[in-house]
């Protein structure tokens, strides 16, 4: 149960004054959320400012600089209202100091508000920006005006927020304001030695000096504030993870044993030798594997490096030692094709293998779901269906999550609610950095596949106008003639899933007329069935040029397809178009990946392209992507389950994550229950931070 003293902090946000039902969507929308219901007040305190209002400039008219926001007092000498009937022109009021004469402006003045505000012959404060013309000062709507008696209430620097348009930046501030007058006095959760050593003061100060910061550095990423809350933010992350963790791990896996009496037949019928870091990630997972410890595996392999195989011979082995083995993809096209792939490539072992997607439906979903409850499946290939309430396996030994960074922690948590625990190896396609793992997956044990299979030749990469994309057809079209496979990805347009489509069937349309029918179409929304035709057609060579939106990106292999053209390629990130661009160079024919782009690039869609021609090592590409647009966005969204850290930053703050990795462990070994003050008050700091499913998880086992 949450404790009670945060109750404050998680009522809805529209009990804070000034939120209302219009108001309620555009807090929903700046906190990334679909509507106000789901919005707590506790969410405001963590839409940190990005830079602050200073007013302590109190340099007198005559020396305001241009532009500059400052604070000035002077006396009222006289108010010019807008003529009669001509509300265009502004309302004046005029007031001087000792250097000069200053014009307040006002647009649009209705009733006699201002003669009330500013007295004739009052000395007044005002603050706000002031702007010269032909030598005269003018502040067009002040944001504060006092008498000059009560200067001293005047916020002389000030919070600035991002904003979401339609709200305006002083009622965000004061409803921000409201929010962190409601953080209660907190238990604390973080050991003295810690808080001395780096300076922190207490979560609730914390947050007050966040939002009330005195100069610019308090802004910093490395103010302490800052540094303690980004601080909280990590370990509740990783005192979650490490729960999950230790909780999976309890649950002892069945050790497998594996007899190569079925991996031995298929590894000799391969058309290829593995790599030796493949082999060294088989070795690793078999020896987790037959420990009375459950396997918590991360495979982290370059596009083209070949998971699929590595994930293959541990399924065997699983099977070997008399039980079952499934694997998880993120997509009902990737499930189909590692169906195919894997039955394929497995033929030599005589077993079967299943595939059970939200595809799967009446008697042939029942006849799959009997089969794998008898245990005559072995294999299952499938989508998160395979983990639906319906289906019983009789003796799981290994669960393969091709995760290509689409499911969650939570995924993985309800595969153990259901009561099997088999072990577990998840897959990522894009290499990430070493900080991204450790806070998206916690502390797992990682194979990385170093090296692509031997034969492999590089990509060619070359960037080209749109403008020239009829000379790229003519060469399209040598191409063809001698034989070759061609994708070509349309652009992403963000408004809709339509226009891609759009696109797509347009270019579809003036390919076909000229090459005919080798040429071929895949998108979003066709059905199921309609996509396998079509890209088992370009598999088997019916088809040769496949015209696709990004359906294609992860994990579809037809190795025989050596070219790939992106159009638009300046709208597509960096990981997206190295995961594009891997579509290709997978046997050993060289390759060619052509990136159509329209001008005038910006500064950063041009440092995309240029990486991507300079190299093809997806590690490299990883860490620059990473410098380029932040780790939030790298992971996807956090509702996808994926940490977007709200305050921490995983570049700012990589030397806290680090601590807090080791921090969680240790709290995991002295108090895995969460049971002693410090436990309880960490309890109270994964509510907060919205870790909590952690702690349910807790009490479940
Ligand atoms: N040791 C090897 N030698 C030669 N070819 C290999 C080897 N291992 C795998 N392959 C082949 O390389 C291709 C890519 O393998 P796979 O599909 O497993 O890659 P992957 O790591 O899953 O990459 P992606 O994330 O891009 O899908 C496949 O056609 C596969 O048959």
């Amino acid at each position: 149960m949450r404790p009670a003293l945060l109750d404050p902090l998680f009522s809805p946000l529209d009990t804070l004054p000034g939120i209302g039902p219009k108001t309620g969507e555009l807090y929903a929308r700046l906190l990334g959320r679909e509507t106000i219901d789901d919005c707590r007040v506790v969410d405001l305190l963590f839409h940190a400012p990005h830079s602050l209002i200073d007013r302590r400039r109190q340099p007198g008219i005559a020396h305001a600089p241009q532009g500059a926001i400052v604070t000035i007092t002077g006396r009222v000498d006289r108010h010019q209202p807008s003529p009669r009937g001509r509300p265009n022109v502004p309302y004046r009021v005029f007031l001087h100091d000792d250097t000069g004469e200053l014009a307040l402006t006002f647009f649009r003045v209705k009733g006699n508000w201002l003669e009330k505000a500013l007295p004739i012959d009052e000395s007044v404060t005002v603050s706000g920006k002031v702007d010269w013309f032909n030598g005269r000062a003018s502040m067009v709507h002040p944001d504060h005006m006092v008498r000059a008696a009560e200067a001293e209430s005047l916020p002389l620097v000030e919070p600035v927020y991002g904003l979401t348009a339609g709200l305006a930046p002083r009622a965000l501030r004061k409803t921000i304001e409201a929010a962190v007058a409601r953080v209660p006095d907190l238990p604390e959760w973080l050991d003295d030695a810690l808080l001395g050593q780096q300076g922190f003061r207490n979560a609730k100060e914390s947050f007050h000096r966040l939002h009330e910061p005195r100069d610019e550095t308090d802004i910093d990423n490395q103010a302490p504030a800052r540094r303690r809350l980004a601080y909280d933010e990590f370990l509740a992350g990783q005192l979650s993870l490490a729960l999950v963790r230790q909780r999976l791990r309890k649950v002892a896996g069945a050790p497998v044993h594996a007899t190569g009496h079925l991996s031995g037949p298929v590894l000799a019928a391969l058309p290829f030798s593995l790599t030796a870091s493949q082999s060294a990630a088989v070795r690793d997972i078999l020896a987790d594997m037959s420990g009375t410890d459950r396997m918590l595996r991360l495979l982290q392999g370059d596009v083209g490096s070949g998971k699929t195989a590595v994930a293959l011979m541990a399924m065997l082995a699983a099977v070997e030692s008399g039980g079952q083995a499934v694997l998880m993809a993120p997509t009902e096209i990737l499930a189909r094709q590692h169906h195919a792939t894997l039955s394929r490539m497995a033929a030599p072992a005589g077993i079967a293998i299943d595939v059970l997607t939200g595809r799967t439906k009446g008697k042939e979903r029942d006849a799959i779901l009997e089969r794998i409850m008898s245990g005559e499946t072995k294999m299952v290939i499938g989508t998160h269906a395979l983990f639906q309430d319906a289906v019983t396996y009789r003796q799981l030994a290994l669960a393969v999550v091709d995760e290509q960074h689409r499911f969650g922690v939570h995924q993985r948590l309800r595969l153990t609610a259901k009561g099997v625990s088999p072990h577990m190896l998840v897959m990522t396609a894009t290499p990430i950095p070493r900080t991204l793992v450790l806070a998206a997956f916690g502390d797992m044990d990682v194979s990385k596949l170093t090296e692509k299979p031997q034969g492999r030749k590089p990509i060619q990469t070359v960037t080209i106008p749109a403008e020239r994309t009829d000379e790229i057809i003519d060469r399209l079209d040598s191409a063809l003639r001698q034989g070759k496979k061609a994708y070509w990805i349309c652009p992403l347009v963000e408004e809709s899933e339509e226009t891609d489509v759009m696109s797509a069937d347009e270019r579809y349309q003036t390919l076909v007329s000229r090459f005919g029918n080798v040429v071929g179409l895949v998108h979003g929304r066709m059905t199921g069935p309609e996509k396998d035709a079509v890209m088992l057609a370009f598999k088997n060579g019916d088809i040769r040029v496949l015209v696709a939106t990004t359906v294609v990106e992860v994990g579809v292999d037809v190795a025989d397809a050596t070219i790939m053209v992106i159009e638009h390629a300046e709208r597509f990130g960096l990981a997206q178009l190295h995961q594009l661009r891997g579509r290709v160079g997978r046997g050993d024919e060289a390759s060619t990946c052509i990136l159509l782009y329209k001008g005038p690039l910006s500064v950063a869609g041009h440092a995309r392209l240029s990486i991507l021609r300079e190299t093809e090592d997806g590690f490299i590409i990883a860490e620059e992507d990473l410098k380029l647009r932040g780790e939030g966005e790298l992971l996807g969204t956090r509702q996808s389950g994926t940490p977007g850290f709200r305050i921490a930053s995983l570049e700012a703050h990589a030397d806290l994550l680090e601590i807090a990795r080791k921090d969680a462990t240790y709290v995991i070994e002295q108090d895995p229950d969460l049971t002693s003050e410090r436990g309880e008050a960490l309890r109270t700091l994964l509510y907060l931070y919205r870790r909590d499913e952690a702690i349910r998880f807790l009490r479940a086992g």
